[in-house]
């Protein structure tokens, strides 16, 4: 089976500190993989090299039978890579509307549009269009950076944390919105976690980094081994 994203031996810097080291992760096509590890383990950069937001010092990433490592962040969106950011990052002033239609920018016109099965999955947003994103609870706003990164009609989406600081009842909201996206929208989905449990019910693949190094990488039941779990444990 071809991969839809391949992270192949990333080397990533910060000045002299080294973050990532030799990092490879392979997303298989509608599939959802996640990477799981303690704070600042490199779940991040791994993430924003993805997006080109982070320059990369070795290695290769590759979308299909395209090389991503020249293409600026906006043309990897264009292609196909929608991302949501941890913390969310939605404009606080902007309504949700017009949260929404930030996601406009790379599409055709006739494209503009927000697809009603957004709506569908995060039926709170409709009711809350004419609201200001700052006045959003944290659950709705993840809500909100997921339906903004699905306005960009991805084919690969990869979310940064999307349980961090959610209560449970969105998170569960989340983890079937995920599965809706992969089962019948066949997206492949990257996301970087640290909450297990989320993981262990929505996750087909799993890698999981310890100090900038892929440590392990499997299938999701591995979360229940204790060598996979010790380089979980704070
Ligand atoms: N912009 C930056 N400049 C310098 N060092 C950075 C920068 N961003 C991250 N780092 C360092 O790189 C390492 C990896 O950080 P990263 O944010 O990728 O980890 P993480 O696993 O996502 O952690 P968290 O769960 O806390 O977000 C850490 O040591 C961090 O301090």
């Amino acid at each position: 089976m071809t991969s839809a994203l391949v992270i192949d031996s990333l080397d990533l810097h910060y000045g002299a500190a080294q973050a990532l080291r030799r990092v490879s992760i392979e997303c298989r096509p509608n599939r959802i993989t996640a990477v799981l590890g303690r704070n600042g383990v490199g779940k991040s950069s791994t993430l924003r090299a993805i997006t080109g937001i982070n320059a990369i010092s070795a290695g290769e990433i590759s979308f299909g039978d395209e090389t991503l490592r020249r293409s600026p962040p906006y043309k990897r969106a264009r292609m196909g890579i929608g991302y949501v950011p941890q913390g969310r990052e939605i404009f606080p002033l902007l309504t949700v509307r017009e949260n929404l239609q930030t996601g406009y920018a790379g599409l055709k016109h006739s494209e503009r549009n927000v697809p009603d099965y957004i709506f569908e999955l995060f039926p709170v947003l409709k009711t809350m269009l004419n609201r200001r994103g700052g006045d959003l609870s944290g659950g709705q706003q993840q809500q909100l950076a997921i339906a903004r990164a699905l306005v960009t009609r991805p084919k690969v989406l990869v979310l940064d944390e999307p349980t961090e600081g959610i209560q449970p009842s969105i998170i569960k909201d989340i983890g079937r919105a995920l599965q809706f996206l992969r089962d019948e929208k066949g997206m492949t989905i990257l996301l970087v976690e640290q909450y297990l449990d989320f993981c262990r019910e929505i996750a087909d693949d799993i890698y999981v980094m310890d100090r900038g190094e892929i440590m392990h990488a499997g299938p999701a039941e591995d979360l229940d081994r204790e060598d996979v779990r010790r380089h979980l444990m704070v």
